[in-house]
């Protein structure tokens, strides 16, 4: 068992904000303090009466020394992404990420730091690729089952899983493939920054999109598995006859068989 202090809510749950017009010397993120609760406030209410940033304020409703984060984008007459520029009246400067524009990352005081040691743990990614068969999703069930007996808070993301959700959109051709990493990659970053061990397990065959996922996570954080089980023994195992449909030319998207043989990149 983990030595743990009993549970901490997060003191921001329940907060109901007032819209307000934020002072023009303070940035345009929620400016707000702290009330009482108003007059009766209900429990676990808070009644925002003056200009304070939002996330001082839950800070500071908590206890807690805010975390340090990337810095508040804020700048006097800050040239906008748009292209737009107001002299005197503090602005986010916001960016264009992919096909996102205008967005703009915003910072909470409870962050990865806080979460693990709420849980006593590092968040991280273990990532099993290998063939289908290979065992792929009975190491990670097996991975998870050992270390929530040992106290350890962890998730599974499972390619065949996901696929029933978040990836139903995608098949088995190669821009789906790395549609398909990228989002379990991204989405396994997030699990790690909740603080949890996430364990993926996909098929995941080319390097370049593993490396990918790698890369969105400090380096002891990412931690790949390669099932090495032989095509021979993944074919002989085959639960699902899925080889046996492929080499029979009765799956959709056979022209990707060649990743279930070929060695991994
Ligand atoms: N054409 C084709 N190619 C490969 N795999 C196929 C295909 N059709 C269905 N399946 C089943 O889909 C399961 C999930 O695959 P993944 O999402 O892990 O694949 S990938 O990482 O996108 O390559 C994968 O699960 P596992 O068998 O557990 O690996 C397969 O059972
Ligand atoms: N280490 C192992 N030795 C023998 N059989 C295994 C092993 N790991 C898994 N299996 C069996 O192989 C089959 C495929 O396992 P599975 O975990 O579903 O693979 P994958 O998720 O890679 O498709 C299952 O029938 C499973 O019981």
């Amino acid at each position: 068992m983990l030595a743990r202090g009993p549970p901490r809510r997060c003191s921001g749950a329940g907060v109901r904000w007032r819209r307000q017009e934020a002072p023009s010397a303070m940035p345009r993120v929620p400016a707000v303090g702290l009330g009482s609760g108003g007059q009766g406030g209900a429990t676990g209410v808070v009644k925002l009466v003056a200009a304070r940033p939002a996330a001082t304020v839950v800070a500071a409703a908590a206890g807690e020394r805010r975390a340090a984060g990337p810095p508040a984008a804020a700048v006097d007459g800050a040239q906008l992404a748009n292209g737009s520029a107001v002299a005197g009246i503090s602005k986010l400067v916001t960016s264009t990420v992919g096909k996102s524009t205008n967005i703009l990352w915003h910072d909470c005081p409870i962050g990865q730091n806080e979460r693990q040691n709420l849980l006593n743990q590092k968040g991280c990614v273990v990532w099993i690729t290998g063939l289908s068969g290979s065992g792929k999703s009975t190491l990670a069930c097996a991975l998870s089952h050992e270390l929530h007996s040992r106290g350890h808070l962890t998730y599974v993301l499972d390619g065949d899983n996901l696929r029933h959700g978040l990836n139903r959109d995608l098949s088995f051709k190669a821009e789906d493939r790395a549609e398909n990493i990228r989002r379990v990659g991204e989405v396994a970053k997030l699990f790690a920054d909740a603080g949890l061990i996430c364990i993926a397990s996909l098929i995941s065959p080319y390097r370049s999109e593993r490396s990918t996922c790698r890369s969105l996570l400090p380096n002891s954080s990412f931690i790949e598995v390669f099932l090495n089980a032989p095509l021979e023994v993944c074919e002989a195992r085959d639960p699902k006859g899925l080889y046996k449909l492929a080499r029979a030319g009765k799956i959709k998207d056979s022209d990707t068989m060649q990743n279930w043989g070929l060695p991994f990149t």
